[in-house]
C-alpha cells in the first residue's frame, strides 16, 4: 500500500499556523490500517448485548459499585438479563463522568471526539449539552453504524462520526470548545496526539481522556499490560508520557483521577458472565499487582 501524504510532507507548521486543516487521509500507516480492519470486523456480543439495552453503543470500560439489587439471585432466569444491564449502566458512567469534566458547553459549540467508535458517547454528550458533536474512526463500518444510530434518534444534524485519523482532521484551528479521547489514546503516538488536539481547541477549550497506562512506579509495562497490548494490537503509554506530551503541547492538566479502583467492580463483575472475552484477567490482575492504571486526566488548552 502506498504511504499516503503525511503532514510533514505538507509542511505541517506552514498550513496549521495559516489555520488550515491537516487532513490526513485514513489509513496513513500499515498500523492503521489493521486497526481499521480490527474494528471493521468488531462484532463482540459483550459489546453489541451492552448496547442493545438502551442504543447507547460503547467500547469502553465500566467504573462505579454494583448495585447488586438489581441484579437480583444469580439463580433467577433473568439473571443474566440484568447482569449486561448492569454492565452496560457501568460504562455508560464511565462516559457521564467524562462529560462531566467537559466544563461548561453551551448549545452552539462544537465537541470533538477522538476515536469515537459506534457513537454512544458522542450521543450522550449531544443529550446532555443540545451542541454538536463530531467523531473520527478509522472504521467505516463503526461509523456508518454511529451515523445510523443518529439517524434513528433524530439527531443526524448535531451528531456525526467520519472515517479520518484523528492525527490529521478536517477540523479547523481553534474552534472546538472541547475534545476528549475516550480510551483511544493508545493507538496513536500522544505528542501527534496532543498536537492535533492543541490545533482544533479554542483558547482556553478543554481536553479530557479516559485511559488505561501502565505505571512508571512499577518500571515498565508488565505482562499482563502486554497481553492487552497483543489481544487489542494497541500499544499502551505511560502515565508519564501523558503528562509530557500534555505538557509539550499547551495542554495543562486541571485534574487527573485515578479510576483504577473504580473499574475493579466492574471487572469482576464482566468475569462472572457469560460474555467474557478472555481479556478479563489480564486486567484484573494489572490492576491489582499496581502495573496498569485507569485515568481520567482533564487539562486546560491554554
Ligand atoms: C476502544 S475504541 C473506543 C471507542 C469510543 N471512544 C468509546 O468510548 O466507545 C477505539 C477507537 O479508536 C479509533 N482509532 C484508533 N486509532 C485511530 C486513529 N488514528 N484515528 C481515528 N480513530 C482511531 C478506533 O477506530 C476505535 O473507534
Ligand atoms: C483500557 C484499554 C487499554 C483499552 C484498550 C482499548 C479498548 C479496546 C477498549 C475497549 O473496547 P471494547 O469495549 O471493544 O473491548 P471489549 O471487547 O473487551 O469490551
Ligand atoms: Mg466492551
Amino acid at each position: 500500500m502506498e504511504p499516503s501524504v503525511t503532514s510533514t510532507d505538507l509542511g505541517a507548521d506552514v498550513a496549521a499556523s495559516a489555520g488550515a486543516a491537516m487532513f490526513i487521509p485514513a489509513p496513513a500507516t500499515p498500523y492503521q490500517g489493521d486497526i481499521a480492519r480490527y474494528w471493521d470486523r468488531e462484532a463482540r456480543p459483550v459489546n453489541l448485548r451492552l448496547g442493545d439495552v438502551d442504543g447507547l453503543y460503547h467500547h469502553h470500560y465500566g467504573i462505579g459499585d454494583i448495585d447488586r439489587g438489581a441484579l437480583g439471585d444469580p439463580g433467577d432466569s433473568t439473571y443474566e438479563k440484568k447482569l449486561i444491564a448492569e454492565l452496560h449502566r457501568l460504562e455508560s458512567a464511565q462516559a457521564e463522568l467524562l462529560l462531566d469534566h467537559l466544563g461548561p458547553i453551551e448549545r452552539d459549540d462544537t465537541l470533538v471526539d477522538a476515536g469515537c467508535g459506534r457513537g454512544g458517547s458522542m450521543v450522550m454528550a449531544h443529550q446532555r449539552f443540545g451542541c454538536r458533536v463530531e467523531g473520527v474512526t478509522l472504521s467505516a463500518k463503526q461509523a456508518d453504524f454511529a451515523n445510523q444510530r443518529a439517524r434513528e434518534l433524530g439527531i443526524e444534524d448535531h451528531v456525526r462520526a467520519r472515517v479520518c485519523n484523528m492525527l490529521g482532521t478536517p477540523f479547523e484551528t481553534g474552534r472546538a470548545a472541547a475534545s476528549w479521547n475516550n480510551e483511544s489514546t493508545m493507538y496513536v503516538d500522544l505528542e501527534d496526539l496532543f498536537a492535533e488536539h492543541s490545533r482544533i481547541l479554542a483558547i482556553g477549550g478543554r481536553y479530557v481522556t479516559i485511559t488505561g497506562c501502565w505505571n512508571p512506579r512499577y518500571g515498565q509495562p508488565s505482562k499482563y499490560v502486554s497481553q492487552i497490548n497483543a489481544h487489542f494490537e494497541c500499544n499502551i503509554h505511560s502515565r508519564r508520557e501523558y503528562l509530557r506530551a500534555m505538557a509539550d503541547n499547551r495542554l495543562v492538566p486541571q485534574a487527573v483521577i485515578d479510576l483504577t479502583a473504580a473499574t475493579l467492580p466492574y471487572w469482576e463483575l464482566r468475569a462472572t458472565s457469560a460474555l467474557v472475552t478472555g481479556i478479563e484477567e489480564a486486567f484484573i490482575n494489572s490492576y491489582k499487582d499496581g502495573s496498569f492504571q485507569y485515568l481520567l486526566i482533564a487539562a486546560d488548552r491554554v
